[in-house]
């Protein structure tokens, strides 16, 4: 497979070395010609890196770098990782260390790309319990890259994608019950304007069809089944096609992902986390990718989490993993103008 290859190596951050990133990273890696992956360096982690490549058994080489763009080359040769060791590898028992060793590599990974050293971020997985405990405040990793860059979190918009279908999650880490109250006009207009921004420049959708789901059964039903929909969802489509937006909806979410509603929108907004969630790791799991728009630079990171039950057992699928850094190479490469 042809990579598109952006001229910056890619950054990766390892995740919870106690997680399946370790593992996931180093098969990336072994496979990374038939994949068709640009250079990627993980920011830190090279004890972590060396013993999960032992325990999966493959003849993966640790490169120790001292320069981002060393990546380019050592990438022909083996993992190329960037500063500090770390500490050693025990998949499936988080704990503090582990924690700090994924913060930081995230900070640093964060902070290349930022610099304008990487061509993009690639997050490994955390578990924002965990991190929480050693003062990690963000909800998560989109809002931790935010900050980095300096945008505010409501300008930093989580898209799930997957081979099936791209969802957006207007609301993201939040208690359900306080969904109906944080859905306003401002939110819809403000990320429904990001994605189509973020469609054309990085995935090379030159008018982008953005599908909105409905917040309650039915869309509402004229009312019937909540306000909502007719009042703030309604008016804010309205607004967005009037500015020339390929918008429509609200459209009843159940059944939004239906084969043939699917070959209608690009992407679909949706108006809570599992809304927009359980359709992609329904369809695409293993090559499901949660890309951030509205940022100055590409991130990336596979759809799922942790799964600390399965880390260091062989079970692990890296199909999401190779997604996110074959998607962030292909962003990379066409902000960069080499494709
Ligand atoms: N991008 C990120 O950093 C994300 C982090 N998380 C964090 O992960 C932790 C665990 O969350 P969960 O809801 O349990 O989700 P999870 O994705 O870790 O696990 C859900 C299920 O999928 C399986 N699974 C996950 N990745 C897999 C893979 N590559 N191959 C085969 N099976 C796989 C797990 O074994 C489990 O059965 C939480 O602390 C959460 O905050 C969750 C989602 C994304
Ligand atoms: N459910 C998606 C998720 O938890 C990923 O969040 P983030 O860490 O990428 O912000």
């Amino acid at each position: 497979m042809a990579a598109a290859a952006p001229l910056l190596p890619l950054a990766v951050s390892l995740g919870d070395p106690a997680g399946v990133g370790p593992e996931l990273f180093v098969h990336a890696w072994a496979q990374r010609g038939e994949a068709g992956l640009a250079p990627f360096f993980v920011a830190g982690g090279s004890q972590v890196l060396h013993e999960a490549a032992q325990g999966c058994g493959l003849p993966v080489p640790i490169i120790a770098i001292s320069d981002p763009a060393e990546a380019i080359d050592a990438f022909a040769h083996g993992l190329p990782v960037l500063g500090a060791e770390g500490c050693g590898w025990h998949p499936g028992a988080p704990d503090a260390d582990g924690a700090h060793l994924a913060l930081d590599s995230l900070t640093r990974a964060a902070g290349l790309a930022r610099d304008g050293v990487a061509g993009a971020i690639v997050t490994g997985p955390i578990a924002k319990s965990h991190l929480a405990r050693i003062g990690f405040t963000q909800p998560g990793q989109t809002e931790f890259v935010a900050d980095a860059c300096g945008v505010a979190h409501s300008d930093a918009v989580m898209m799930l994608a997957g081979p099936s279908l791209r969802t957006v999650p207007l609301t993201v880490h939040c208690p359900l019950a306080d969904v109906p109250g944080l859905i306003s006009r401002a939110l819809i207009e403000n990320k429904a304007r990001i994605v189509a921004r973020a469609l054309i420049r990085d995935f090379g959708i030159s008018q982008p069809r953005i599908a909105i789901a409905g917040l309650n059964p039915h869309a509402g039903e004229d009312g019937r089944m909540g306000s909502e929909d007719r009042e703030v969802i309604a008016p804010a489509i309205a607004a967005l096609q009037a500015e020339g937006l390929a918008v429509t909806g609200p459209h009843p979410a159940d059944a939004l992902f239906a084969p043939h509603a699917r070959a209608g929108f690009d992407v679909a907004l949706c108006m809570y986390h599992d809304q927009a969630l359980i359709p992609i790791k329904a369809l695409d799991f293993d090559e499901g990718v949660n890309v951030t728009l509205g940022l100055p630079i590409v991130r990336t990171s596979p759809d799922h989490g942790t799964a600390f039950a399965i880390a260091g057992k062989g079970l692990a699928h890296p199909g999401a993993t190779i997604a996110a850094l074959r998607m962030a190479g292909a962003c990379a490469a066409r902000r960069q103008g080499t494709v």
